[in-house]
């Protein structure tokens, strides 16, 4: 018998969960208290740009087992598994900001009138699940509820891939009929021999931070490595590829740029932080990741400086603004810093991103310049940066950008364009660890 389930939150992750829990044969409810994403969502727009999810989406709803509810309350009272995939920002001290996540908490212990499994998809500080426990029980004494931690893994840009192929299932609970219920909801990826990694509360949490941190702390290593590699005259990527092919090390997330960012890295690595903070435990090597990652912005712009000189006046075209490619998203990207400090020094920026134009103009407003054609945004710069590694900009037409510019120079913080033929077109190239 299907499950029925009810996912709590739009964004990203309820999205794509939803869209894949349908698709393993669950019956999904996906609800928001954004009474305007959830119009957008019931007439068929997705407002968020994901490869893959529209064609699983729609499948889905064609074959009804998808479907959004705008009343929250009823949702939850039509399924007995509710998901929590609410947003958990950073508060300004860098502090999980839990008031989304409190606030789906006390809906479910007022709104539930059966049974239910509570199962925290959003990233949230250890000690959250147990305390959703206690909440559930205090506020609802009389329905019986589970809660089990059931950390994400998946990228954004590859997030349908991700669901269906996960390195591993997290499933945080020491009850073992809510255990049971995870693996039949998972089941595909449990007959597919999945890993299923069973484990308390605490050990789930800490998984999704450790995990994210980790990679964060990797791409920091070849970051300074790559700093190192342009004073030496090494090439970064060469080193990389050599490393990668230790096994132990994995090419994976070895690739230099101007910093990570994007909605999750940076929040979860200062959310790690506090975690330390508050059980009196040293996490100094995550503190310096935070605060080297934050650096390399404006390392960025200090190399931007040593090809341009000043940067007052000058005339730059940005492409790309979203975190990373395939996405349009722009939370706490590297692009947006590095245009905020062009335009902090008198730049004017001309931007492209393939996707996420619509969400930069929210941003900057009159402040920037905006072009659906690469081309047409580079006409009389000074330099072009390359900011998000698109395969739009890897496939640059190089004659014609030479001939738009005023000054023949290309930055290309993702190294993403070949050196060597830059300087044979007769660019000044300049990448992150190598010339
Ligand atoms: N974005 C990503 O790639 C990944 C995110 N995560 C985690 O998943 C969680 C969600 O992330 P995103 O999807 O990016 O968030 P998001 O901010 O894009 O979306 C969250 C949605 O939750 C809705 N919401 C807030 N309170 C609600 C409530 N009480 N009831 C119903 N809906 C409510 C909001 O209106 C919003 O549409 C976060 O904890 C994040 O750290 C985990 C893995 C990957
Ligand atoms: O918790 C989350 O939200 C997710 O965070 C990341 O996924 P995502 O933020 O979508 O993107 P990544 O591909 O990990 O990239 C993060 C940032 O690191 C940068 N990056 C990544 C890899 C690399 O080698 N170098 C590098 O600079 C990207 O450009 C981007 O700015 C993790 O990869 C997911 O496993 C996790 O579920």
């Amino acid at each position: 018998m299907p499950y029925k389930i009810t996912v709590l939150g739009t964004g990203y992750v309820g999205l794509v969960c939803g869209v894949g829990l349908a698709d393993f044969g669950n019956q999904v409810i996906c609800t928001d208290i954004d009474g305007d994403k959830m119009d957008l969502l019931s007439k068929g727009f997705i407002p968020i740009y994901e490869p893959g999810l529209e064609e699983y989406l729609i499948r889905n709803r064609k074959e009804q087992r998808l479907t959004f509810e705008k009343d929250v309350d009823r949702a939850i009272q039509n399924s007995d598994i509710i998901f929590i995939a609410v947003g958990t920002p950073s508060k300004d001290d860098g502090e999980v900001d839990l008031a989304f996540l409190q606030e789906a908490v006390k809906t479910i212990a007022n709104k539930s009138t059966t049974p239910k499994t509570v199962v925290t998809k959003s990233t949230v500080p250890v000690g959250t699940n147990r305390w959703i426990e206690e909440t559930l029980k205090e506020q609802n004494p009389n329905i019986p509820f589970s809660v089990v931690s059931n950390p994400e893994f998946l990228r954004e840009g590859k997030a349908m891939y991700d669901f269906f192929h996960p390195d591993k299932i997290v499933i945080g609970t020491d009850d073992q009929k809510a255990q049971k219920t995870m693996q039949e909801i998972y089941r595909p990826l449990y007959l597919l021999n999945t890993p299923f990694i069973f484990c308390n509360y605490e050990t789930a949490e800490l998984i999704k931070y450790a995990n994210n941190a980790f990679l964060a702390t990797k791409i920091t290593f070849i970051n300074q490595i790559a700093n190192l590699c342009d004073e030496i005259g090494a090439d970064v990527n060469i080193i990389a590829k050599a490393m990668g092919m230790d096994g132990r090390i994995s090419p994976k997330f070895l690739h230099p740029g101007p910093g990570f960012g994007g909605s999750c890295f940076p929040k979860d690595t200062r959310a790690l932080i506090k975690i330390g903070e508050h059980y009196d435990t040293d996490m100094s090597l995550v503190r310096e990741v935070v605060r080297i990652n934050e650096k390399q912005r404006s390392r960025m712009i200090e190399k931007l400086e040593r090809l341009l000189g000043s940067l007052q006046g000058k005339k730059i075209c940005a492409l790309g603004i979203a975190f990373k490619a395939e996405t349009d998203d722009i939370r706490e990207s590297p692009a947006v810093d590095i245009i905020k400090i062009l335009l902090q020094k008198g730049a004017q920026v001309n931007l492209h991103d393939p996707q996420a134009l619509e969400n930069a103009k929210k941003l900057f407003e009159n402040a920037v310049n905006y072009y659906e054609d690469m081309y047409q945004a580079m006409k009389d710069c000074d330099a072009i940066v390359i900011l998000t590694e698109w395969n739009a900009y890897r496939n640059l037409a190089l004659e014609k950008a030479k001939s738009l510019l005023k000054q023949k120079i290309i930055f290309d913080t993702r190294n993403v364009l070949d050196p060597e033929t830059c300087h044979q077109t007769g660019f000044l190239y300049e990448g992150v660890g190598r010339r």
